[in-house]
C-alpha cells in the first residue's frame, strides 16, 4: 500500500465537523509540513490552540469567518467549486495564538501547518491579494493562485498554493524537486498535494521520485486525495477530458522555493 497516497476520510470530530484527511509527523514521513481539510455544516465551528505551529486557513469552498481570540474575520470565501477558478480568502493565524472556524454556508477549508516559533501578526489574505499567474506552454499549461508565496513575508515557514492544470496537461513538469538545503541553488522543502477532478469521477497520476529511486511511486490520485512529497520529483499529468485542481503546503528550513529541474528533462522548456 502507497505511503504517499492518502484517501479522503470521514472522521466527525463533533456534530457537523468532519476532518477529511489529516497528513502530519506523527502519521507521515513528513517533518515540517502538516495539512488538514475539514468540512463544516453550517453554524459549526472548529477550533484549535497552536502551540509551535502556525496555520494557514484557507476557505476551500463555501463561507466562513475565522476568529483568532482578538480579530474576527467574517464571510470569507469566494467560491462554491474550486473550478469556478477564483482565488479564496485565506487566514494566517500564528505559533501560540487559537483560531476558531466557523461555517456560514456549508463550507470545506484547508488548514497549512508547519512548526513556527516566532510569534507573528494575524493576517487576512484576501481573494484579491493572490498573485495570478499562467505558466506553460503546448501540453504544459496551468493557472497558479499564489496564496502565501515566498515574496510575502507574514508567515515564518509555510507556503501555500493552488494550481489548475488544464485537460490532457502536465503540471509540476518538467519534474523538479527541491529536497537539498543548498541555496541557493536548491531549497530543502516538503510539500503535500491536495487534490479535486472536475468531473469529479476524474484522476491524474502523480510520480513522486529521487534520483537514486529510493522513492518512486506512481499513483492515481482522485478527489480529495492527498499525496505527500517528502522529497524528490512530482509531476502530475492529467487525462483528456478532465481539469485538475491541487493545493500545495510546502515548508523546510528556509522559506525559500527554489527548485531544481531534472536535468534529463529540462529540454521541454527550452522548445520555440
Ligand atoms: O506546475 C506548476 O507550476 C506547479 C508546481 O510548481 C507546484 O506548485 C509545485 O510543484 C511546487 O513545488
Amino acid at each position: 500500500m502507497s505511503q504517499l497516497l492518502r484517501k479522503p476520510q470521514q472522521n466527525e470530530v463533533s456534530e457537523g465537523v468532519t476532518v477529511v484527511q489529516d497528513v502530519n509527523s506523527e502519521n507521515s514521513q513528513l517533518e515540517y509540513v502538516g495539512v488538514k481539510v475539514v468540512d463544516l455544516a453550517p453554524g459549526r465551528s472548529y477550533k484549535e490552540s497552536l502551540s509551535n505551529t502556525e496555520c494557514c486557513i484557507v476557505a476551500l469552498t463555501g463561507k466562513i469567518s475565522v476568529s483568532d481570540s482578538e480579530q474576527v474575520f467574517e464571510n470569507l470565501g469566494t467560491r462554491e467549486s474550486v473550478f469556478e477558478k477564483k482565488p479564496t480568502d485565506s487566514v494566517y493565524v500564528s505559533n501560540d495564538r487559537s483560531f476558531e472556524v466557523t461555517a456560514v454556508t456549508q463550507a470545506r477549508v484547508v488548514l497549512c501547518y508547519s512548526h513556527s516559533s516566532k510569534s507573528l501578526p494575524t493576517k487576512l489574505i484576501k481573494a484579491d491579494d493572490n498573485g495570478i499567474e499562467n505558466r506553460g506552454k503546448y501540453s504544459n499549461k496551468r493557472l497558479v493562485h499564489n496564496i502565501l508565496p515566498d515574496s510575502d513575508p507574514c508567515a515564518n515557514s509555510l507556503l501555500v498554493v493552488e494550481v489548475y492544470t488544464e485537460s490532457g496537461n502536465w503540471s509540476s513538469y518538467p519534474p523538479h524537486k527541491h529536497d537539498q538545503d543548498n541555496l541557493p541553488h536548491e531549497s530543502f522543502l516538503e510539500e503535500t498535494y491536495y487534490h479535486e477532478m472536475n468531473p469529479r469521477q476524474g484522476f491524474v497520476f502523480q510520480r513522486v521520485y529521487t534520483d537514486d529511486r529510493s522513492i518512486d511511486e506512481t499513483m492515481a490520485a482522485e478527489n480529495g486525495d492527498v499525496v505527500v512529497v517528502p522529497a524528490g520529483y512530482h509531476p502530475v499529468g492529467v487525462p483528456d477530458g478532465y481539469e485538475s485542481y491541487y493545493l500545495n503546503v510546502m515548508a523546510g528550513p528556509t522559506r525559500t522555493w527554489k527548485f531544481h529541474n531534472e536535468p534529463a528533462h529540462e529540454w521541454i522548456l527550452n522548445r520555440k
